[in-house]
Formats: structure tokens, C-alpha cells, sequence
């Protein structure tokens, strides 16, 4: 997403070929890529837009609805902003919302999430949005608090994938939909056309095609165009007239197909090319780890023969690490909570999906396609890393030579790691590497500390797993609670529709959230399950939700259980113990450049 959409300078195709050969003309091309087979579904390569860095292109040619992407993690940030100095934050165009990921309820203030793979890579084309985010699940991999050292020290929020919206041919680059708030926050996309701007333009086609025969019209609507309205969109620079067509070929394009369909020439590499330029990203499945406790793992989605390219990934660098993963201490006056920033409660977990070194404050965080799966086993190690070819996949040789501190400027990625089968590995078999010998110190060192503390949290449950077991009892009124109360570590919510005749009930998805409710009384029909009377306040106006400008209080009959859900309260999940494990993944010391190393000798 520092891989960006600039539409305003996407180079059209060539102009002057006969519109109706032009179409189809751009159908074969584009399909001509299936004759040939691909070898690989997805691909990491160059993006077609200009200046944008890195894109996502498919091997093989999608329709609407399928599925893409073995699904990635997703990495909660917690407060990021508060937490660290605003000065670089190398995460910024590489985020979604919390809230999007199901994350809202981790902390009361914001939480951004970082979701490697499809989500980080993906540029958007508001002409041609062809994808759009699926889902997240949440599953902690089995790893309870009382049982697991590793409970906490991964992320729960993972298979993430991504749904195909429009047709896409072989070799055609993926773009999902940033919302246009994107670009107008931007200062560099002055000018760009939104997504209201495509649909006028469409609209403007599609009316002057209505306006008459198209036979017999054509020459007077190829004048309008290519005479009067392409040449006015150059003079003045509105952004509606920049999303015109800009040929009378791609207007016939436009009015037989969509304005979309413009774009898809340029936005369509040949596989033969992405065989050569890009790297294959679909080569690795997520699974529960075979390692218990490790969390989830990586395994091979195919055959492959050592000395692969398993996959690749690109890295986001932060050059001093502890102005960015210390979380501080949360302290509560009255109402209110702060962070004291002389107490460093904590680190964020993406620390633990991390590259570092004891000889350097620079961290790189790999956002490449399932690296962020891959376990530490020294013995059963199949992959190695290696820097990447220089020039692919945004590795800048140059950058091994800069100082963490020349680094601070830029944002965007400028290095790039390889993961190598060091010998031939099966289709299913679980992927590992060496995280070196300090992660395994470190690792053996949490179990050995962490032991001695396992049994004050045994009776721990997530509100996702208090929703499902109780699913079937009736829910405690706030008087039985007292005599009988719920854990502090849950709360219960009520669906935010609050339109008694129409209760909306939870989904279960991840997504939703509701208010905070009460149940007051409960009654059960003959033949119904229980309803419930519940007190709900709604809460006041924030950056998510625009609905109420201040809390109030509401109280409604006859809720249906399936209104109603149990969830965690804000910091009591499993990242947030204070005895998580913590720690980088070591780079490899035959990888460590001498110009990164600022904490030689103080180590
Ligand atoms: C890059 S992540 C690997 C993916 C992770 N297992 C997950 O579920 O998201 C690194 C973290 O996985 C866990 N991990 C990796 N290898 C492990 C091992 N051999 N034993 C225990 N935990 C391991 C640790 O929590 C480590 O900090």
C-alpha cells in the first residue's frame, strides 16, 4: 500500500486499432495467457501501476467468488500511536482497522492490524476493483493460558483471505478497494479520480449510447468523445472527466462491458513474465503447528524439490525497535486511563513475527505470504533464508550498506528475503527453519520461568468459547450475577439494530460487536426458547462508529439469545498476559551487514 494507485498517470493502451476489433482483441490477449500453463496461482511481481511498487497478479484465470490465498495471520498493534513515537511508523500504509479483523475489543482505544500476505500486498484501482477482504477466523490453536508457555505469543486472528469480485484473467493484477478517504488523505493523489467519478463516467457512456442508434450515432458519438469530451477532460482538470475513457475504442469497451474493463490491458502481466520477474506465493498452507504449543504452522501446499524458492517475502524495517514494539504501563485515574510512559509493561506481539539481531536496533517484519507461519525446529529445519536477487521483489542491494539511522527517512520496503527447501519436501509436510540459537535461549528460558505460575488461570475461558458453551443456558439476569457472577474477563453485548420488531441476531462472525447490555428478566414461551429484557447503552460517537453522539439508555423486550453474545473485556486476552513470550526471530549472523551493527560491542 506504500504500493499505491495512481490512476491519473496508468498508461492506457494504444490507441487507433477498430473499436469492436479492440475488444475483442483485448479478450484474446488477455485469455491467450491460459494456453499457457501456469505454474504457480498467485504471484508477487512488480505492480502495473506506476510508482506502486509491489502488486499481486493470479496464475490462472478467477471468476466471481472464488476464494484466493491460503489465508495469512493477522497481527494486532495495539495503540500503536500512543505507544510509540509518531515520527516513522513504517506500518502506516500497510494496516486496516482493528475493528475490520475483529480485533475491536482487544483495548478500549485503537487497535490497527497488520495482515501479512494478500492483505499487505494488494494495491487498489478504483477503476477496476476486482477483490475485496473475505474474512478472518479467530482460533487460538488450542494454546490455553494454564497449559501452553506459548498461550499469548501468537496471534489468534488468522486465515485471512480474500474474495474474487470480477472476472480476472491469467496474468491479471489483484487490486482491493481502499475506500476513496484513502486517497483524499493523501496530498500526492490530488486529482485522482474517485470511485463517484468512475461511476459518473460510466454513466455519462452508457447515456450517450441510449441516446441513439448506436449504428447509425456511432460517428456523431465518436466525435462527441474523441473530439469534445476526451479533450476537455486534458484542459480542465476534473477528476470526473479524468475517468472517462480515453479513446473512442475504450469508450465501446466501456458501454459493452464496464469502465473497469479499460484498465484490464495494462493491469495484465503474461505469465511467462511473471514466471521470470515474480515469485510464487501460493506454495504454503497454514495448519495447527506439529509442534504442541507452537500455535499454527506452515505447510507445503505442493511437492517441492530442494533448492525452491518456497516463497518470498518483503520486510518492513524499523530501524530502532524500541521506539516502536515497548507497550507501556496502562494507569487508571478515576474514569479515565493513561499510559505511563516510564513503565514499559510490555512488548507489541508483532516482536515475535519479527527479524532482529543483538547487534543492531533494527528490526525487519516479513509481510510476504505464509513466511509468517514458518515454526522454529533446528533438527527438522527443510527451509533457509537468503537475501533476495537484487532489484526482485524490492530488494535493494544498496540497502545492506546503510546504517539503521539512514534508514529512518524512508518508508515502503527495500529489503527482501528468500525462503529455500534445503532439501526436497513433500506436499503436507510442516515447513521450519532456525530462528538461531537466541530465540531457542530465550524460548527454553520462558518455559523454565513460566511454569511455576500455570495454575492461577486454569479456569480461563475467551468470550468466543463462553458463547458457544453457554449457548444453551438460559443467561443470568444482573441480580443472579451477583449471587452468581459471570468472569471479569467477559462482558455481554447486545446487537446494535435496535429495532425490536426486527432483531438482528449475532452472526458470529468476528466482525460484530453491539453495545454493552444487562439482561434484566427473562421469559420462556411454550414453545419458545428464552427472550430477554435488556438494558443497553449505546456508545457515543467515535472514529468507527457514527450512529450516537452520546451514550444512552435503552431498554427493549424480547431479545432472542442469538442477539445477545458473550465477549472478551478490553485487555484481558490472551496477548495481553503480562508473562506472553517475547522475542525476535535471530537473523542469521552470514546475513547481518556490518552497517546495521549499532549495538556492536554493548551487547
Ligand atoms: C513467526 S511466529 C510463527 C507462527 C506462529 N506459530 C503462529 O501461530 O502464528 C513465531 C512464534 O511462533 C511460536 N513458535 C515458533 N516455533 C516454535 C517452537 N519450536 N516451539 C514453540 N513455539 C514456537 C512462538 O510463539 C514464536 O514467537
Amino acid at each position: 500500500m506504500v504500493f499505491i494507485a495512481i490512476l491519473a498517470i496508468t498508461p492506457r493502451y494504444s490507441q487507433g486499432i477498430g473499436g469492436l476489433h479492440v475488444f475483442a482483441l483485448v479478450w484474446l490477449s488477455l485469455f491467450a495467457c491460459l494456453s499457457t500453463t501456469a505454474s504457480c496461482d498467485l504471484y508477487l511481481a512488480q505492480s502495473t501501476i506506476p510508482e506502486a511498487g509491489l502488486g499481486v497478479f493470479t496464475g490462472i484465470s478467477r471468476n466471481p467468488g472464488d476464494i484466493l490465498g491460503a489465508g495469512d495471520v493477522c497481527i494486532p498493534l495495539l495503540d500503536p500511536g500512543t505507544h510509540h513515537d509518531d515520527l516513522f511508523d513504517p506500518f502506516d500504509d500497510f494496516v486496516w482497522m482493528g475493528e475490520d479483523m475483529g480485533m475491536k475489543m482487544e483495548i478500549e482505544s485503537q487497535v490497527k492490524a497488520f495482515c501479512p500476505g494478500l492483505d499487505c500486498a494488494i494495491n487498489c484501482n478504483l477503476a477496476l476493483i476486482n477483490v475485496e477482504k473475505h474474512g478472518v477466523d479467530f482460533d487460538d490453536a488450542g494454546l490455553h493460558r494454564s497449559q501452553h508457555p506459548g498461550a499469548g505469543a501468537t496471534t489468534p486472528y488468522f486465515n485471512s483471505t480474500t474474495k474474487v469480485k470480477r472476472r480476472l484473467p491469467a496474468g491479471g493484477e489483484l487490486f482491493k478497494d481502499y475506500g476513496d478517504s484513502w486517497f483524499t488523505s493523501r496530498q500526492k493523489f490530488d486529482g485522482v479520480p474517485l470511485s463517484d467519478d468512475f461511476a459518473v463516467a460510466q454513466n455519462l457512456v452508457d447515456t450517450a449510447f441510449n441516446l441513439g442508434d448506436a449504428n447509425t450515432d456511432r460517428l456523431h458519438l465518436q466525435h462527441l468523445f474523441e473530439d469534445i469530451l476526451i479533450p476537455i477532460g486534458e484542459i480542465w482538470n476534473l477528476t470526473t472527466l479524468k475517468a472517462l475513457p480515453s479513446s473512442f475504442d475504450e469508450v465501446l469497451i466501456a458501454n459493452r462491458e464496464d469502465i473497469g474493463m479499460t484498465h484490464q490491458p495494462n493491469a495484465t502481466r503474461s505469465l511467462e513474465w511473471l514466471e521470470v520477474n515474480g515469485k510464487c506465493i501460493d506454495n504454503i498452507v497454514p495448519g495447527r503447528s506439529t509442534i504442541d504449543g507452537a500455535g499454527h504452522g506452515a505447510f507445503a501446499s505442493r511437492n517441492l524439490p530442494k533448492g525452491t524458492v518456497v516463497t518470498g517475502t518483503p520486510l518492513h524495517h524499523i530501524p530502532f525497535q524500541d521506539e516502536f514494539t515497548p507497550m507501556y504501563r496502562v494507569v487508571t485515574r478515576g474514569q479515565k486511563q493513561y499510559l505511563d510512559r516510564r513503565e514499559v509493561a510490555g512488548q507489541q506481539l508483532v516482536l515475535n513475527y519479527c527479524f532482529g539481531h543483538p547487534q543492531t536496533t533494527l528490526l525487519l517484519c516479513p509481510y510476504g505470504f505464509g513466511v509468517n507461519y514458518i515454526n522454529h525446529n533446528r533438527s527438522k529445519a527443510n527451509v533457509r533464508i537468503r537475501w533476495a536477487q537484487n532489484g526482485i521483489t524490492s530488494h535493494d542491494e544498496s540497502w545492506l550498506l546503510k546504517s539503521p539511522s539512514e534508514m529512518l527517512a524512508e518508508t515502503g520496503a527495500h529489503l527482501a528475503l528468500d525462503y529455500i527447501a534445503t532439501r526436497d519436501i513433500k506436499r503436507g509436510e510442516e515447513l521450519f527453519f532456525d530462528y538461531g540459537e537466541g530465540w531457542e535461549k530465550a524460548w527454553y528460558e520462558h518455559v523454565k520461568d513460566w511454569q511455576s505460575t500455570k495454575f492461577w488461570s486454569s479456569m480461563y475461558r475467551n468470550g468466543r468459547d463462553w458463547d458457544s458453551e453457554l449457548q444453551k443456558l438460559p443467561l443470568r439476569t444482573t441480580l443472579e450475577a451477583l449471587a452468581d457472577p459471570y468472569p471479569q474477563t467477559i462482558q455481554i453485548r447486545c446487537h446494535s439494530i435496535l429495532d425490536e420488531d426486527a432483531w438482528t441476531n449475532f452472526t458470529r462472525s468476528v466482525f460484530e460487536y453491539g453495545y454493552p447490555c444487562e439482561i434484566l428478566d427473562r421469559v420462556k414461551g411454550e414453545d419458545t426458547d428464552y427472550m430477554y429484557t435488556v438494558k443497553l447503552t449505546t456508545e457515543p460517537h467515535n472514529e468507527y462508529d457514527t450512529e450516537f453522539e452520546s451514550s444512552e439508555t435503552l431498554v427493549v423486550n424480547n431479545v432472542p439469545r442469538d442477539a445477545i453474545r458473550f465477549v472478551d473485556i478490553p485487555r484481558t486476552s490472551d496477548i495481553h498476559l503480562r508473562d506472553a513470550f517475547r522475542q525476535f526471530i535471530g537473523l542469521p549472523n552470514e546475513l547481518m551487514p556490518e552497517a546495521w551493527k549499532n549495538l556492536k560491542g554493548k551487547a
